[in-house]
């Protein structure tokens, strides 16, 4: 796709589609509940609706009247061995909890994923789930997938020190956690988003939660009638978010986005870089804090350094923040953010590479990278590297780039924005 966008400038207002990862979470835990659930506003991106087919696949009645999701959940034993090899495409999240809880299981059933899905590590999940007791089984040693899981009941409890901030690990631990009755705990070395925690609380599950320690309590059934109403999802938020404050004249408001503080990482760096930013209309919307989020062309915009404990509450939104810092005065420095290079492309190097096709000054680190700005951009031919976040994140460099940005592969926007380039379209004046 070629987007020749100079010129142009952002304005108007939009609800972003739902979020993903509290989407994904309400078809597992739905399905591993007794009662019934509606979710409302859930995202019908192509993860999220993996998910959903493997429930089905799994033996869960789930019905989808196109507003919203019922499912009809018979409780955490009702898993039924699947006939098919289950397909998750491109969702980490999807492959890694539902080894969770397919650890549980006394059956058979066996994972898999594309290209890029089948590249990425999963001997993170393996290694604690093998020490629940579950047979798991994939390429090179088990650390790839397809992946073969033969779960056992009841497991072996787990006070799991996990080495990184992911939530993925930490909530695959907790899903396999309720096929136990032993002390099951996670600590991980950062706060990473929580919705697995506050949503298995929502079902009735005992969660304690202690500093960077999430454990189960006594109660590890799922039993409630819910409905779960999906907010926007602040990673879509973020590129309209960057996009409004680089380009001049523009100004979007993002209605209804996820304030949960282990997700507005890019709250507190935009803030910090001089972005012209504020949040409105502060509310809960389904057990979370949502606002309306207001940025406009932000022309004096700073370098600062992101690490540390930040860098879980913005991990996908790292590549957008790059193209962010290209605008800055000085040099933005991204560290301890080695968990860059295992998502659905190594975004270090495809940020980097990118970033520089267009004109850029970046270079890459070892767990980060360094930008240099403030820069003009050029133009020029890049590749989504089949990764959703990049494609959007080149597709918003072209509002400010002199000529054409041309994007290999766009489809894969469909993983998480199905409709990103339309609502691109109609926020162009
Ligand atoms: O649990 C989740 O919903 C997610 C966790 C994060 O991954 P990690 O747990 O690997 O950090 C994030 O990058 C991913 O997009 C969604
Ligand atoms: C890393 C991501 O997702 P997942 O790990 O679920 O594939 C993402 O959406 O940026």
């Amino acid at each position: 796709m070629k987007l020749e966008l100079k010129g142009k400038a952002l304005r108007g207002n939009l609800r972003v589609p739902s979020d993903k990862s509290i989407s994904h979470r309400a078809i597992m835990l739905g399905s591993l509940n007794r009662g019934e659930v509606v979710v409302r506003n859930f995202l019908r991106s192509e993860d999220c609706l993996n998910t959903l087919k493997a429930f089905v696949e799994l033996g869960v009645d789930i019905s989808d009247n196109g507003d919203e999701i019922l499912i009809k959940g018979k409780g955490k034993y009702s898993l039924k061995e699947p006939f098919n090899v289950i397909d998750l495409g491109n969702s980490g999240t999807s492959i890694r909890l539902i080894s969770g809880i397919l650890a549980g299981q006394p059956f058979y059933s066996v994972l898999t994923g594309d290209q890029y899905l089948r590249r990425r590590p999963m001997d993170r999940i393996a290694i604690p789930l093998r020490e629940m007791g579950a047979l798991i089984y994939g390429r090179e040693s088990g650390k790839f997938p397809p992946l073969t899981i033969l779960g056992r009941r009841p497991l072996n409890g787990i006070n799991y020190k996990s080495p990184k901030a992911s939530a993925q690990v930490k909530s695959a631990v907790l899903l396999a956690g309720l096929y136990t009755d032993e002390p099951v705990s996670v600590t991980e070395p950062a706060k990473s988003r929580d919705h697995t925690e506050r949503m298995l609380s929502a079902f009735g599950v005992d969660v304690k939660i202690d500093g960077l320690t999430v454990s189960l309590g006594e109660n590890r059934e799922l039993s409630a009638d819910l409905e779960i109403d999906v907010p926007a999802d602040i990673s879509s938020a973020a590129f309209f978010m960057v996009g409004a404050a680089i380009t001049p004249n523009s100004e979007v408001t993002l209605r209804d986005v996820i304030l949960n503080p282990t997700r507005t990482g890019i709250l507190d760096v935009m803030k910090r870089m001089g972005v012209n930013l504020r949040i409105e209309n502060v509310r809960q919307i389904g057990g979370e804090e949502v606002g309306d989020i207001t940025v406009s062309y932000s022309p004096e915009l700073k370098a600062t350094v992101i690490e540390g404990e930040e860098i879980p509450r913005l991990i996908d939104e790292l590549p957008v923040l790059a193209l962010l810092a290209t605008q800055a005065e000085g040099e933005t420095v991204i560290k301890d953010a080695a968990e860059l290079r295992v998502k659905e492309s190594d975004r270090v190097k495809s940020t980097v590479e990118n970033l520089k096709a267009i004109g850029a000054l970046a270079e890459e680190l070892p767990d980060g990278m360094v930008i240099r700005g403030k820069c003009k951009l050029k133009g020029g031919k890049v590749s989504s590297y089949g990764d959703h976040r990049i494609a959007m994140t080149f597709a918003i460099a072209s509002l400010i780039a002199e000529e054409a940005v041309e994007i290999d592969d766009t489809e894969c926007v469909a993983t998480s924005y199905p409709g990103f380039f339309d609502d691109l379209r109609n926020l162009l004046e």
